[in-house]
C-alpha cells in the first residue's frame, strides 16, 4: 500500500497511475484472458458452452469474445439436465451476472406468457442493472420479457404478468408471490440469489428470500452467486440449497491484482476533505465513486463539494426511488463523474469507466469492526473485468490498525 498525505507529489503520482491504468486497461483484459491464473481465463469458447444460437448472438453483440473462468465453469453446471443447484463464488467484476443471466435465458420458454425465473437483488439499483443485462443479452430471444418487482412499481392485485423473468428486491418479490399473488411460485424453474451472502445471511433480506424459496417447487433450480461468502454463510447456504454444486475461492484469490490499493492517513474529517479536494482533478479524469459510512456524512460531503464548485451526484437510501434511478443513470451515462454514496452502491454496480474508488470512511460492521467483505465489494466497483483500478482509503490516524487488519485478512 502507498502511504502519506496526498500532497503534490502523491497527486502527480496518482495522475500518472490513472492515465497509465486507462491506457493499459483494454490491453490488460486480453492479456488476462490468456493467463491461466487469471479469473478471466477460459479454455473454452462460448460456442463450446452450448448456448442457444440467439444467446450466442446476444453475447457477441455485447462485445464478449471469450467466457471468463466463472462463466466457463458455472454454465455447464447450470445448463445440465436434470437442472442442478449451484452456489458459486467469483471475484468482483468477473462476469457472474452474465453467467446467471445466460442460465435464466436458456431455461425460459418464450411461448409461455407467465413468470418462470426470479432473480433477487439486494438493492433497487442492482435489480435495475441486472434487468438491463437480461434485456441486452436476450435481445435476440423473441418474446422474452423482464418485469421489475421493485418498490414503486406495484401492479394491481389480479394483474396478469406476461414477462418470463422477474427481477426485484426480496420484500417486493415476496409480496408479488404471496400477498398480491400475481406471480405463481409453482411456475418458477430458476431462482437466482445475487449477492447471495447478503440474501441469506442478513436478517430482513434472509427472511424474505427464504419465504419465497419455501413456496417454490422442490424441482426449482437454485443459483446462489456472490464474490464473498463468510464461513457461516457457506454452512447456511449448504443447508437451504442442499446437494449443490459448489464453486469456491481460496482466501488469497479473493482480492484482485488489477486494483491498486492506497491509503492516506488524515487527522480528522476536515483533513480528509482537503485530501479529497487535492485529488479531485485526478479523480475526474475518468469516473469515481466515494463511499461514506453514513447517509449523514455522504450528504455533508456532497453539499460541501457542491459549495466548492465540484460537480458530484449523491446517491443514498434516503432518496426517493425516482431520485435514485435518476442519480445512477446520470452517473452511468457519464453526465457526472463523481458519485458520493453509502454501502447502498457497494455491491454489484457495474460502471466500466470507474477508475477510482475512494473510501472516505472504511466500512465497519455493527460492532465497529472492519467489514472486510464490504471493503472488497466497494473496491470491486473499479477494475471491472480485468481493467486497472485504484482504491484509496482515507483513514484517521486512530484507525490505522483497521488498515493492518485489512492487510492481514487479505494477505496483501
Ligand atoms: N466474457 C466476457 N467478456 C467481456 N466482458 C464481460 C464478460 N463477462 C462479463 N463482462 C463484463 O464485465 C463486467 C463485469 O461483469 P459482471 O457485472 O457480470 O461481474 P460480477 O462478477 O457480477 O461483479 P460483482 O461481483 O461486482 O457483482 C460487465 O461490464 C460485463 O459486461
Amino acid at each position: 500500500m502507498l502511504t502519506g498525505t496526498v500532497d503534490l507529489a502523491a497527486t502527480s503520482l496518482l495522475n500518472k497511475l490513472i492515465h497509465k491504468s486507462l491506457v493499459e486497461s483494454r490491453q490488460n483484459v486480453e492479456v488476462l484472458q490468456r493467463d491461466p491464473t487469471s479469473p478471466l481465463y477460459s479454455v473454452k469458447t462460448f460456442e463450446e458452452l452450448h448456448l442457444k444460437p440467439e444467446l450466442l448472438k446476444g453475447v457477441y453483440a455485447m462485445g464478449f469474445n471469450r467466457p471468463s473462468k466463472i462463466q466457463e465453469t458455472a454454465l455447464p453446471m447450470m445448463l445440465a439436465f436434470p437442472p442442478q443447484n449451484l452456489i458459486a463464488q467469483s471475484q468482483s467484476g468477473t462476469g457472474k451476472t452474465a453467467a446467471f443471466v445466460l442460465a435464466m435465458l436458456s431455461r425460459v420458454d418464450p411461448l409461455k406468457k407467465y413468470p418462470q425465473c426470479i432473480c433477487l437483488s439486494p438493492t433497487f439499483e442492482l435489480a435495475l442493472q441486472t434487468g438491463e443485462v437480461i434485456e441486452q443479452m436476450g435481445m435476440f430471444c423473441d418474446g422474452v420479457e423482464v418485469v421489475y418487482a421493485l418498490r414503486g412499481n406495484r401492479p394491481a392485485k389480479g394483474s396478469n404478468i406476461e414477462a418470463q423473468i422477474v427481477v426485484g428486491t426480496p420484500g417486493t418479490v415476496m409480496d408479488w408471490c404471496l400477498k398480491l399473488k400475481i406471480v405463481n411460485p409453482k411456475n418458477i424453474c430458476v431462482f437466482v440469489l445475487d449477492e447471495a451472502d447478503v440474501m441469506i445471511g442478513v436478517q430482513g433480506y434472509a427472511a424474505h428470500s427464504v419465504r419465497v424459496k419455501r413456496v417454490m417447487p422442490a424441482t426449482c433450480q437454485m443459483l446462489l452467486f456472490s464474490a464473498t461468502f463468510e464461513d457461516t454463510v457457506w454452512q447456511f447456504a449448504d443447508r437451504i440449497v442442499p446437494n449443490s454444486n459448489i464453486i469456491k475461492l481460496k482466501k488469497e484469490e479473493m482480492t484482485l491484482e488489477n486494483i491498486l490499493q492506497f491509503y492516506d492517513s488524515c487527522e480528522g474529517i476536515e483533513q480528509k476533505y482537503s485530501a479529497l479536494g487535492n485529488i479531485y482533478g485526478t479523480v475526474t479524469i475518468a469516473q469515481a465513486i466515494i463511499f461514506c459510512r453514513t447517509r449523514k456524512t455522504a450528504k455533508w460531503l456532497a453539499c460541501k463539494m457542491v459549495i466548492d464548485s465540484h460537480t458530484v451526484e449523491l446517491l443514498s437510501g434516503e432518496l426517493t426511488m425516482t431520485e435514485r434511478a435518476c442519480a445512477i443513470q446520470k452517473f452511468r451515462e457519464g453526465k457526472v463523474k463523481v458519485l458520493i454514496t453509502t454501502n447502498v452502491c457497494a455491491r454489484g454496480i457495474d460502471v466500466e469507466q470507474v477508475s477510482i474508488v475512494v473510501n472516505f470512511d472504511l466500512p465497519v460492521n455493527t460492532d465497529g469492526q472492519v467489514d472486510f467483505d464490504t471493503y472488497l465489494h466497494r473496491i470491486g466497483r473499479t477494475g471491472r473485468f480485468g481493467k486497472k483500478g485504484i482504491a484509496i482509503s482515507l483513514i484517521e490516524r486512530c484507525y490505522l490498525n483497521m488498515l493492518r487488519q485489512i492487510e492481514e485478512h487479505f494477505g496483501k
